[in-house]
């Protein structure tokens, strides 16, 4: 019994797979389509029509917020792999440390075949030991001369997803250099969020032994540098990082 239920599941995947791929091949034609006739890529109206039609076909159904809720995830990756056709820039993500924008890139450029670099991870790779390491080895300023030399290397790359430390924003050039082929995406949180991450994790040297006030210090003094940098701002606040891509790439192909 159990053999012939498991072929039948083997057989509906098998025509899920083909169906799947089928729909991710045209909606990467329709992208190359709409790039050649210069149509705008992101056609909400269209995305609608489809989410209704789907739920008049599942009305009185098991399983209609199920297979709903595949569909938006469908959507997410028709997107992603649309962008890459027609996306002319960098995503470059910047924020107040624990934003989420070392996971948020890293999801986003999986998902939508984009290079993905993380200019913390880089530096650490190339140093052979950690951040944390490099503060009280050599000092802040040390630090912020290796990140300002990455990010002027990484900023040349194209058809990238390039997730900045959260203090690259304090030197003007850095944000000159990411403009050049990139556009920037603040993460923006509540100081609560952020707290909450950055402390359960205790890895960022210039957070450790900080109290809440002065971290909500910090924040607000980085806010207007973020503010200044940003082409595209997004809360994140109590959302899953599925939601922010997302909102992320609802902004950028709009
Ligand atoms: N949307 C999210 N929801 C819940 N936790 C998140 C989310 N984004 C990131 N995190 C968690 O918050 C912490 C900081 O994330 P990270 O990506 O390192 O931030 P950043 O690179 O901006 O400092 C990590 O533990 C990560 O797993
Ligand atoms: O905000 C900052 O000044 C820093 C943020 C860190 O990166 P994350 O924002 O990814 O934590 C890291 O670059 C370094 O500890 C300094
Ligand atoms: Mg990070």
């Amino acid at each position: 019994m159990l053999d012939v239920l498991r072929s039948e599941i083997d057989e509906c995947d098998a025509i899920i797979i083909e169906a799947l791929l089928r729909r991710l091949m045209t909606a990467s034609r329709i992208a190359a389509y709409k790039k050649e006739q210069n149509l705008a890529l992101y056609q909400p109206e269209r995305e609608a029509a489809i989410l209704n039609r789907i739920e008049k076909s599942l009305e009185n159904t098991p399983y209609a917020k199920h297979i709903q809720e595949l569909y938006r995830c469908i959507f997410r990756l028709s997107r992603c792999i649309q962008m890459k056709h027609v996306f002319p820039h960098n995503i470059v993500l910047v924020g107040f440390m624990g934003s989420g924008k070392t996971t948020v890139g890293q999801y986003l450029a999986d998902m939508s075949g984009y290079a993905y670099y993380d200019i913390d991870t880089i530096i650490e790779e190339e140093a052979g030991y950690s951040i944390s390491e490099m503060f009280s080895r050599h000092g802040e300023a040390f630090f912020r001369s290796v990140e300002r030399k990455t990010i002027e290397r990484v900023s040349n790359n194209d058809q990238a997803v390039i997730s900045c430390g959260g203090g690259c924003i304090l030197d003007q050039r850095n944000v000159v250099c990411l403009k050049q082929k990139g556009k920037v995406v603040w993460l923006m949180a509540e100081p609560e969020t952020l707290y909450e991450r950055i402390k359960l994790q205790g890895t960022r040297p210039l957070i450790i032994n900080r109290t809440f006030a002065e971290i909500e210090d910090m924040i607000k003094k980085r806010q207007p540098l973020y503010s200044v940098a940003a082409d595209y701002r997004i809360s994140i606040d109590r959302k899953p990082v599925s939601d922010i891509v997302d909102a992320i790439l609802d902004l950028v192909m709009r």
